[in-house]
């Protein structure tokens, strides 16, 4: 059915078809993807931190909301690059520089975003524990 590609440009018929195809972006992200799995590596790591400094319940959802975000910016600009090379090529075009671009400067948004999250909660736990 799905995971192999099979050619397939007419609509998913059933759930099981759309969810396995959804499955299959996923890896492809974590497959071709540098920064993403760079991403995602970070995320798992500030979890982990999080469980080893027990956090309470609100700073969890404001590091799970942090890490979201930059793993969404990440897979948005996959899509735009994809799209943009599809469109363009090889070919040099300001747009496709500026659509590249922009996307790009949409993860350091949410990079720096999760980096300020973090130190507010991280580092008044360290400092405590190094007292
Ligand atoms: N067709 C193009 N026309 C103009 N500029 C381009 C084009 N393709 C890429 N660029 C420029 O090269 C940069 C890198 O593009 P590329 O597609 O290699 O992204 P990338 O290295 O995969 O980026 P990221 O690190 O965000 O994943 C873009 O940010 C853009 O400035």
């Amino acid at each position: 059915m799905a995971l192999k590609d099979n050619h397939q440009v007419c609509k998913n018929n059933s759930f099981n078809q759309s969810f396995l195809h959804a499955l299959q972006g996923l890896l492809t992200l974590i497959k071709d993807e540098r920064n993403f799995r760079f991403h995602l590596f970070s995320s798992l790591l500030v979890i982990i931190v999080s469980f080893l400094l027990r956090i309470s319940i609100y700073d969890w959802l404001l590091i799970l909301t942090a890490s979201f975000l930059v793993i969404m910016a990440e897979t948005i600009n996959t899509i735009v690059e994809t799209i943009v090379d599809l469109y363009v090529g090889d070919k040099y075009n300001k747009l496709a520089k500026k659509a590249k671009d922009v996307a790009a400067g949409g993860v350091l948004i949410a990079a720096l975003f999760a980096v300020v999250v973090g130190m507010i909660i991280f580092l008044p736990i360290i400092l405590q524990k190094l007292n």
